[in-house]
Order: C-alpha cells, then structure tokens, then sequence
C-alpha cells in the first residue's frame, strides 16, 4: 500500500458547499463506457493488471475454513500456471492484490496464506458489516478483533443513517474512531452508494470518510440492490482528486459488488487512467472488490492464449 492518508481537521464548509451536475456526470461515465478497449496481447495484459488489483473475495453465510482456503490457493496462483508461461509471466509473482473476508474467516485465511508462504494481504470487512447498523462500540471491537486476528487492511463501512440525516461531524467522528482502531491496518471505507440516495451525498460522504483518514474509499459492499456503477465512481474518483490537489494526499478507489465480466474491468481501468492517471493504476492505489470476476478474466486470457474458450474442466479452479 502507499503513504497513509494521515486525514485533515473537518472542513464542514467544503462539505456544505458541494453542488454536482448530474447531466455531467452521466454524460462523462457514458463516455467512459463506450470508449474502445484494447485488443489481443494489449487486452491480455491490461486483465492481467487488473488481476493483481482484485480483492478476491467471499463474504457468504455458508463460508467454510476449506471454501477459504480455496479462495486463498486462488488469490496465490489467479491464472493457469501454463498460460502465464505462454505470456511468459510465469515468473513476475502475479497475485491478486488481497483476499476479503468476514471477521469470523480472518484467522482462517491468515493460517491458509501462511502455509503456501504467500504475504498476500487479508483484508476484513467490519463495523456491522453489511448494514454498519450495530452500536458503535460493538463496530469498533469487531475492528480490534480483526486485526488482531492478522488482517492487515480492514474495510469498514459507515453508518448510513449519519449520512442520510446530514450529520456529517459525527460520520467524520466514528470513522476518526474506526481509523485508530485499525492501527497500522490500512482502512477502506465502504459508502454503500446505493443507500445514499444522490450523487451529491456520494460526493459529500467521500470527502467526510478522506478528511477522517480513510486509506481508500470504496463504493458498496456488494449487498445494496445497486452497487458499483461507473457515474457513482465518477463522483468518488473527482472527490479524491479534489481532496489530493487540497492536501497532496492520494487516497485509493475500490470499485465493489456486482463486476463479473473481463470487459467491466477493462472498464475499471480506462476510467482510473483516464480520470486519475497512470499512477493510481496500482493495487497501492486501485482495488477491484469482486468475488467472481476472476473466472472470467482467467477465461478471456485462456481465449487469448489458445484461441478457444475453456470448458469448465479445463479451469476447474475458476
Ligand atoms: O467487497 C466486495 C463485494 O462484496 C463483492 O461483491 P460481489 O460478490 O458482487 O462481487
């Protein structure tokens, strides 16, 4: 991860004074959209980059110690060892960028990582993940239990309520809170967009979690009936162009729930290079929170590499 956003004293009259266009946005992330995406070894290895900026995750009722593992031998070896050969990639240590996890799985995912001698990071969710709608006190410990479980990136997610009403002092107070219960554990911050009713809430809420000392904001937890949408992230990643010409802080984006498709992360990406620039097109600074994207993009760069498409036997790890 880069430099931590050390966060800034509450600017409450930023925050009150944000108007967006929505014309404008719409219109840019349809832009965005239609742009053409690279092709053959191009394609190939722009999937490969956004390979190492997932977050592999499972956040399920039914995750299991073993189904864990799975995902950790996933996160370690993403793509078929003979085709990065055949793209002679074989030896640059392609990993996703983290695992993801619940609280209850952490120890779990550590203890799987540790054996197969991999330092990928665990992140956790937290904080009464997915509605944040537990008491304050019980979030802040769930944080401290993580962490001391061995995540070493937590994200968390606000309380909505705070958001909805306005009361953006006591937002910027609880997640000041969360950011010192993490420790030396980078912190993203979950605005769960799809509760948040306008993109200016979106704009005002990214700029409460940076100022409060959020390491990267992230737009959902997968588990709101809308998630990552390109005109919501184009008000987050404007937000944190904002906030870094303001302070010369870079905080990280984390697109998250619902990106299932190769193409959608092709996506991902020209929107990042394009609004923020090459330099945030690292998983230091750029995150795809996905749990079944990999599949996908491990199927177009089989295409690539053989030119056919794979039957489920020839990626039974996908
Ligand atoms: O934080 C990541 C999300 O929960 C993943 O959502 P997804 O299962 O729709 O990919």
């Amino acid at each position: 991860m880069s430099d931590r956003n050390p966060g800034m004293d509450l600017d409450l009259e930023w925050v009150s004074k944000v108007r967006l266009n929505t014309q404008a946005v719409l219109k840019r992330a349809q832009r965005v959209q239609s742009r053409k995406v690279a092709k053959k070894e191009w394609q190939a290895a722009w999937l490969l980059k956004a390979v190492t900026c997932i977050d592999l995750t499972t956040l399920s009722g039914d995750d299991t110690p073993s189904n864990v593992h799975r995902l950790c031998m996933k996160a370690v070896q993403p793509v078929r060892y003979d085709l990065l050969q055949s793209m002679d990639m074989h030896d640059k240590g392609i990993t996703t960028a983290a695992v993801c996890v619940y609280p209850s799985r952490v120890a779990d995912a550590v203890k799987s990582l540790k054996a197969a001698k991999s330092n990928i990071p665990v992140a956790s969710v937290a904080t009464g993940f997915p509605a944040g709608q537990t008491p304050l006190k019980t979030r802040l410990e769930e944080v401290r239990m993580a962490v001391e479980d061995g995540a070493t990136e937590i994200d968390i997610v606000i309380n909505r309520t705070l958001a909805l009403t306005g009361h953006w002092a006591e937002l910027y107070y609880e997640i000041q809170q969360f950011r010192e219960a993490c420790g030396d554990a980078h912190m993203k911050t979950i605005l769960a967009v799809g509760d948040l009713g306008t993109f200016t809430n979106v704009y005002k809420a990214s700029l409460v979690a940076m100022m409060a000392g959020s390491d990267f904001i992230k737009t959902s937890t997968g588990k709101e009936s809308v998630n990552a949408t390109y005109p919501v992230a184009i008000v987050m990643v404007r937000a944190i162009r904002d906030y870094y010409l303001k302070t010369g802080h870079k905080v990280g984006f984390k697109p998250a729930g619902g990106i299932r498709t190769a193409q959608e992360a092709l996506v991902w990406l020209v929107l990042m290079k394009e609004e923020l620039g090459d330099q945030w097109l690292t998983p230091h600074l750029f995150r795809l929170g996905a749990s079944s994207l990999l599949g996908d993009i491990e199927r177009q760069i089989y295409h690539y590499v053989t030119g056919r498409y794979p039957a489920n036997h020839d990626l039974p790890m996908a």
